[in-house]
């Protein structure tokens, strides 16, 4: 039996994240409130500092814009966000408290002890601490079982891992429920077999911090030239393989047996000062501040937070389509969260509808960040992307779904009008309405309105005619009479009434000059045409 247990019943099973609380909202506090909020679950905020809210509100804004060009998935209704003037209040209806005072083991006890004592016993409560002891900080909690250490990466919001890590009086279903609980968020949770100081992530990174330090102090290079060397090289490497698969491939066929052998004696050659800790006295400390001034001249922390935030996403998405598409890596955990995201919304959209076949169901789509072009509206790919997704929405409401298309065959698009009417600004929702217009049993006419959701303004339309498939062949094939049912019952041919929807336009020549007269030349008018 665990300390827990002594005193309260078995917890109860935890079955979702509602509600967060977030104990210190500095740059991880701050970071934690975006990942959760994000993720649709409310949260409530406990930090002195006269300045919190502003803090929290730029790390969001910032993790607002980086979701906007991470995912096209559907995120959730943002939570709800509270301040709260103290540590009780924001901590009464949490599900998950997380603590992120500064690393000071006497502040976090103080605070935890606070938490423990204000929070449903039922609550998780998990500590940011970057290396202290879960034991050392769950110790005189009165409810010890469901506190564990949740150790994230900074940015929270874009870097998925968080190390748990129980300690002595955690109870494992706690390790168990974390973990679980942090899935919707995107967050991969990693449970760490036993507590150690610094756990993994910081034990190695202390190692290299150690080492950088060194070769500055003597002179061996600067931190420009430092941070050079990792971002043109292992850098690159760690994103995606780590260290141990990226050793393996560097024993060449022979793998990584051959490359302890080649490069396992190394580790006692002089390549390592180890142990040794730099004194960071006030000339190295003056060394190192004006060296990383003249390295990042006229970028401010939040310009830097963009471009780190920038890059991160385009790794991630990169990672995305790694390994031939299933994903690799963070990009494959991206990939699963998406998955979530659309299953969830479908979930949700399913329950509204009930089972009702009322015809089909609109769209609706929140302009991103990362649609917008210089023009300030969104750009014309994005319509395109739009309009796709929408065939995607009637194929699965008539049966060619993804399953369907694993199965062998599907409808490919063959032809696309596109009719520009309105613009669509950044942070406007889109309503996709769409409608069979004709079928056979081997095409399918569609025609989807674009609307602005705040004041129903037509914005764009997309006529489509596709072709059902067969994958194997790549030809054309009669579509089965399951899903040509479907297709009946759904169809609604004609515009409603007076609605006059474009269908079967042309784009016409300009009145000008006409083509002939452009192709002889500038000089050239309608009359010398022959
Ligand atoms: N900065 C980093 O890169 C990482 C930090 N961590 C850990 O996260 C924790 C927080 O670190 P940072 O966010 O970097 O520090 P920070 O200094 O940016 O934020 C700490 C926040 O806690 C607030 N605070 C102080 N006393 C408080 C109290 N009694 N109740 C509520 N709030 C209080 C402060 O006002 C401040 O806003 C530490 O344990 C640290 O080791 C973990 C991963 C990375
Ligand atoms: C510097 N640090 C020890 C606070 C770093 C971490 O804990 C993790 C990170 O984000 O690098």
């Amino acid at each position: 039996m665990d300390a827990t247990n002594q005193n309260t019943a078995p917890a109860p099973a935890r079955p979702q994240l509602q509600r967060a609380a977030c104990i210190g909202g500095g740059v991880i506090g701050g970071g934690w409130v975006a990942r959760f909020l994000l993720a649709g679950i409310d949260v409530a905020v406990f930090d002195p500092h006269p300045e919190a809210e502003r803090i929290v509100g730029e790390v969001l804004a910032n993790a607002r814009a980086a979701y906007g060009r991470l995912t096209d998935a559907p995120l959730p209704d943002e939570g709800r966000l509270s301040f709260h003037e103290t540590l009780e209040a924001a901590v009464a209806e949490a599900d998950w408290i997380q603590e992120s005072v500064p690393e000071r083991i006497e502040l976090k006890r103080k605070v935890l002890a606070q938490i423990d004592a204000a929070a449903r016993p039922d609550a998780l409560i998990g500590s940011s601490t970057s290396g202290l002891l879960p034991s050392d900080l769950q110790e005189g909690l009165r409810h010890p079982g469901r506190f564990f250490v949740a150790h994230p990466y900074n940015p929270v919001y874009l870097l998925p891992l968080v190390e748990i890590v129980g300690g002595i009086g955690t109870a494992p279903e706690t390790v168990e429920d974390a973990v679980r609980l942090l899935e919707p968020t995107g967050m991969k949770g990693v449970p760490i077999a036993r507590e150690i100081d610094a756990f993994v992530g910081d034990r190695l990174l202390e190692a290299l911090w150690r080492e950088a330090l060194w070769l500055i102090k003597d002179g061996i290079c600067d931190v420009e030239t430092l941070d050079d060397v990792i971002r043109y090289s292992f850098g690159m490497r760690w994103a995606q393989m780590g260290l141990f698969q990226t050793y393996r491939i560097a024993g060449g066929e022979a793998g990584m047996r051959h490359f302890l052998g080649q490069f396992g004696p190394a580790l006692k050659w002089p390549w390592t000062k180890l142990t040794d800790v730099v004194d960071l006295d006030d000339q190295l400390v003056d060394r190192i501040a004006a060296q990383s001034d003249a390295q990042n001249e006229g970028l401010s922390i939040r310009r830097l937070e963009q471009i780190r935030d920038d890059n991160l996403v385009g790794i991630l998405q990169a990672l995305k389509s790694g390994d031939g598409g299933k994903g690799w890596g963070a990009g494959r955990l991206l990939a699963e969260f998406e998955a979530g995201l659309r299953r969830r919304a479908a979930e949700a959209d399913e329950k509204v509808d009930g089972d009702q076949n009322e015809g089909l169901k609109p769209l609706a789509v929140r302009v991103s960040p990362a649609w917008i072009d210089y023009n300030g509206h969104m750009t014309e790919h994005r319509y395109l992307q739009v309009l796709g997704d929408a065939t995607d929405h009637v194929l699965q409401a008539i049966g060619a779904d993804l399953a369907y298309v694993k199965a062998g065959a599907s409808y490919y698009t063959v032809e696309s009008h596109l009719r520009h009417l309105g613009e669509a600004k950044l942070g406007d929702t889109l309503t996709v309405t769409s409608r069979i217009v004709s079928f056979d049993d081997k095409r399918l006419h569609l025609f989807h309105r674009l609307t602005r959701a705040q004041d129903g303004a037509e914005v764009a339309t997309g006529e489509h005619m596709l072709l059902h498939v067969d994958r194997a062949s790549g030809k054309a094939s009669p579509a089965p009479a399951a899903i040509l049912s479907r297709v009946a019952a759904l169809a609604s041919g004609d515009a409603p009434d007076g609605e006059d929807d474009g269908i079967g336009r042309a784009i016409r020549p300009a009145a000008g000059p006409d083509r002939m007269a452009l192709a002889q030349g500038p000089g050239a008018t309608p009359s010398t045409r022959r």
